[in-house]
């Protein structure tokens, strides 16, 4: 399916590049934190979390507040290179953390900043997958 999408919007050229990526499906591939438990009571924005409260942090949401984002439902990566081009990705900037932040931070991201996308479209696109 994927393949069948990427073939329809890409074509078989084999070439993907920043053109193409208004035509693919955006979805993030974490759009919750790793859980995490509250030690103490305590109270965020207005919201109490007793201790031993499992909590997770809806970075989907967080990523698409109109407060912060203009026009958080479109797919417009030239946004970090305009308002968001000094956010850090690694976890500093709260209003921007696709591989989380603090201890459990994603131990994956120095890897998936080289290499993720580059292999997983190429993966899609050559090989017949299924689970
Ligand atoms: C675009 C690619 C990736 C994104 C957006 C991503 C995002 C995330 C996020 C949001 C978390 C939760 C962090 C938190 O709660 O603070 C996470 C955890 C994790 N990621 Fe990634 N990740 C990516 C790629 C990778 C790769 C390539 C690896 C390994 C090679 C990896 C391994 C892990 C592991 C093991 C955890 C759990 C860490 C823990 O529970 O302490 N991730 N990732």
């Amino acid at each position: 399916m994927a393949q069948d999408e990427l073939d329809t919007q890409v074509g078989k050229h084999w070439q993907v590049d920043e053109i193409d990526i208004k035509n693919l499906v955006y979805f993030p591939a974490a759009p919750l934190s790793a859980p995490r438990q509250a030690m103490e009571d305590c109270t965020v924005a207005d919201l109490h979390s007793p201790a031993g409260t499992c909590l997770l942090v809806n970075l989907w949401k967080l990523h698409r507040d109109p407060n912060i984002w203009s026009n958080p439902l479109e797919f417009q990566p030239e946004r970090f290179l305009k308002e968001g081009a000094s956010l850090d990705v690694r976890g500093k900037d709260f209003e921007y953390v696709p591989f989380g932040s603090g201890r459990r931070i994603c131990p994956g991201i120095s890897l998936a900043l080289q290499v993720l996308h580059l292999t997983l479209v190429r993966l899609l696109h050559g090989f017949e997958m299924g689970i």
